[in-house]
């Protein structure tokens, strides 16, 4: 069923089905080829973005710190001396804490430690004593240093910048310190925080152990990252970007360096969402802008198709019709302009004029007489049908050679056909174009002579009887004919009567001694 209605499917439709079918694939391909692309090229653009960026921060932290320690190390040597002046450690605490900014508290730590001067002196921390909980690495270290975040004994979470003061002759005196307190307003949150942005996108920082040391979100702060590849690789030094997954589950795009003095890294990271969002606008205006070339594609496939098939579906077409008259001629007239139908409207012509021409042999050949090339009785008979339909009148003049059975008789039956033969090309000579002319048997002939009255018919039987008597036939010698005469005026008098009226006008002739001729009715038309 499929197959036999797939063989119904007409040479345009294919066409037209396989473009169409072929520019809906290369469209869509080309489509999705470009989503493709633009989405790799966002996706790495941010994400080469996002690292940038993140360098530039750590560069900037990293900067920062250094002239925060050099702050501190200006400091301890000013102090160095004066460890013993409560007046002096309070100014310089003040004025580090007060003119930089940078800190949260100052303070300086003695060798004991114990805090013997603090800004701002609201925090009441002169006297309280350090210990390995509270200050974790200071007195061990007597170097410069960047704390891990801890909890201060009042209780702020916070990381310390300090710098170990040392007396003129080498002696450890203790160390001036600065804070940053993680979860208030700090530094880092004024160098970092104003990169924050509204679409999603923001800004960490972890500590060497992977603890988030400033995020734009405060409650964060403090907390351990796990299972985060950006944070595994930034804080053992590496500067790159991936794309992973945030703790909220959504995908980001993470760009990241170390801060290495401190052995920080920072975190520039943006929602995938938020870096694909104009992609797919972007591509319906492409598609939209792309909707009217396609369309002119699709017409101009469509005229094509069209123009293409037309000449086979010509071809095609009038091939069934083959029987038809109008077929040949439907045929020639198909505008084969390629060289395949061209071959194929040669082919049916050239097929159909060799039917043609058998079919109009076979004709001729079943209305003619072998002998004679005269009509015989079919075709006589279709030259009457003819007549009748077109009430085309005629005059009807039958004849019979004279005393024939004598011919055959005396020279025998080839001289009698000889005789017949030439009789035949005497009617010819004798008629008009227009006349038919019949063998209606053995030695009868039947002349149709159209649009004639009586009497002209009367002239031309004569004219022939004449000519007859007068032609020396080979062997036989003179021959005479005898004829009979009736007229047929168009009307719907049956024609049948109308031979029987000729028959018996000749046989009157013959009656009346032959070699004459005989008319039925009045010559007078
Ligand atoms: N050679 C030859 N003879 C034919 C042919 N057809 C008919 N005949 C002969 O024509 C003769 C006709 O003879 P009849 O009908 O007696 O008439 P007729 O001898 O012509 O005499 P009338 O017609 O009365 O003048 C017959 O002997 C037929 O055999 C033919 O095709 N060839």
């Amino acid at each position: 069923m499929l197959l036999r209605s797939l063989t119904k499917i007409n040479l345009r439709t294919l066409i037209l089905s396989l473009a169409v079918l072929s520019v809906l694939i290369t469209s869509g391909n080309s489509f999705y080829a470009t989503y493709e692309v633009q989405r790799t090229l966002l996706i790495n653009n941010t994400l080469e973005a996002n690292r940038v960026y993140a360098t530039k921060l750590a560069e900037v932290t990293d900067a920062f710190l250094k002239t925060t320690q050099s702050n501190l190390s200006y400091s301890a040597n000013f102090l160095s001396s004066q460890m013993d002046n409560n007046d002096i450690l309070m100014d310089e605490t003040r004025r580090l804490h007060q003119q930089s900014g940078t800190f949260n508290s100052v303070y300086v730590v003695n060798a004991t430690g114990t805090v013997i001067a603090a800004s701002p002196q609201t925090l009441d921390l002169k006297g309280v004593k350090v210990n390995s909980t509270n200050a974790p690495q200071h007195l061990e270290a007597k170097q410069p240093l960047i704390t891990d975040p801890y909890v201060s004994p009042l209780g702020n979470y916070m990381i310390n910048l300090s710098h170990p003061i040392f007396s003129a002759n080498g002696d450890y005196q203790g160390y001036i310190g600065g804070s940053i307190y993680l979860e208030q307003d700090n530094i880092l949150g004024a160098i970092l925080g104003k990169h924050y942005y509204h679409d999603g996108s923001y800004l960490y920082v972890v500590d060497r152990n992977k603890t988030l040391i400033y995020h734009p979100n405060k409650e964060r702060i403090g907390q351990k990252i796990a299972n985060n590849i950006a944070i595994d690789d930034v804080v053992a030094g590496k500067e790159d970007a991936h794309a992973l997954f945030n703790s909220k589950g959504i995908e980001m795009l993470a760009g990241f360096a170390p801060v290495k003095r401190a052995g920080w890294g920072v975190v520039a990271q943006r929602p995938k969402q938020a870096t694909l969002a104009g992609l797919d606008g972007h591509i319906v205006s492409v598609f939209i802008k792309a909707l009217p070339l396609t369309f002119l594609t699709l017409l101009g496939i469509w005229l094509s198709a069209v123009f293409i098939s037309r000449p086979l579906w010509q071809l095609a077409y009038n091939a069934q019709l083959i029987d038809k008259k109008e077929a040949q001629g439907n045929i020639s007239s198909v505008r084969s302009w390629y060289f395949e139908a061209a071959q194929l409207k040669l082919a049916i012509l050239k097929g159909t004029g060799l039917l043609n021409d058998k079919i109009s042999q076979l004709h001729t050949d079943s209305h003619t007489d072998v002998m004679t090339g005269l009509l015989n009785r079919r075709g006589m008979q279709q030259m009457l049908d003819q007549y009748q339909e077109k009430q085309r009148s005629f005059a009807v003049v039958t004849l019979d050679i004279d005393h024939f059975k004598r011919v055959n008789d005396s020279y025998g039956h080839d001289v009698g056909d000889m005789v017949i033969k030439a009789l035949a090309a005497l009617m010819k000579n004798n008629a008009r174009k227009e006349d038919a002319l019949c063998r209606s048997g053995g030695e009868e002939f039947i002349i149709f002579l159209p649009d004639t009255t009586l009497s002209t018919a009367l002239t031309v039987a004569e004219r022939l009887r004449l000519q007859v008597a007068e032609f020396n036939m080979p062997t036989a010698g003179f021959i005479t004919i005898s004829l009979g005469i009736a007229y047929w005026p168009g009307d719907p008098v049956i024609i049948n009567s109308i031979l029987k009226q000729a028959d018996q006008a000749l046989y009157q002739a013959k009656q009346q001694g032959r070699n004459r001729t005989v008319t039925a009715g009045n010559i007078t038309p």
